[in-house]
């Protein structure tokens, strides 16, 4: 299906929409527009992609029209890929140090960041996915504390944290940049033709 000229980015987190508008900002010229819709969306269970879809399809009810949502997991590998899209939930409860303390009883701290992009055309047709990651391990927290777990996250082949990091390096191999790069690509090689 052709890309609309408007798609709506629904999200109620400041943060992933400030990374989201840096990293189309710094690509080439859309031929479409991305605009926010501050929506409260649920925070659902099951399988990564099920879950971003499913919000996409909600977001696209409450819109009426095409958007894009993305959900992010924090996967540790020692527990399997948990918290995975329920770390909002253990940051939460447990804070940064919590975070480290459950892996002290492993010696495998790596983990991956994971962000899944759905997007829809409009609310009657069936989201399609995108996922990016980002590989690194868990560390003590160090940086400012303004986005999630960015503290306790060491991105592979990095001496600082993500927290630590600029936006700039951030948002050319965070797991967000990876995923909406291929979003970015579906969209563009779907434009109508100029
Ligand atoms: O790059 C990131 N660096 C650090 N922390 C991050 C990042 N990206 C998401 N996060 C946090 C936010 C939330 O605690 C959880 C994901 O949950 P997630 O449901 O995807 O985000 P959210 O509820 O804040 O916003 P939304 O309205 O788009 O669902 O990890
Ligand atoms: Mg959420």
């Amino acid at each position: 299906m052709t890309t609309p000229s408007k798609i709506h980015f629904a999200t109620g987190n400041k943060k992933k929409l400030e990374e989201v508008n840096a990293i189309l900002a710094a690509g080439a010229e859309l031929p479409f527009e991305v605009v926010a819709a501050k929506l409260d969306l649920p925070e659902l269970q099951g399988e990564p992609e099920e879950i971003s879809k499913e919000k996409c399809r909600i977001a696209a009810k409450l819109v009426g029209g095409a958007v894009m949502v993305e959900d992010t997991s924090l996967c540790f590998n020692a527990m399997h890929g948990l918290p995975g899209p329920y770390i909002k939930w253990f940051l939460e409860k447990l804070g940064h140090d919590g975070l480290n303390r459950m892996l002290a009883g492993f010696e495998d701290k790596s983990a991956y960041a994971q962000c899944i992009f759905a997007y829809t055309p409009g609310p009657d047709t069936e989201p399609i996915v995108f996922v990016g990651r980002t590989e690194g391990r868990i560390v003590q927290a160090r940086g400012p504390t303004d986005f999630g777990w960015d503290p306790v996250f060491l991105p592979d082949g990095f001496t600082d944290t993500y927290a630590e990091m600029d936006k700039t390096t951030k948002n050319t191999i965070s797991h967000r940049y990876r995923s909406l790069d291929k979003l970015r690509t579906y969209l563009l090689s779907h434009a109508a033709s100029k």
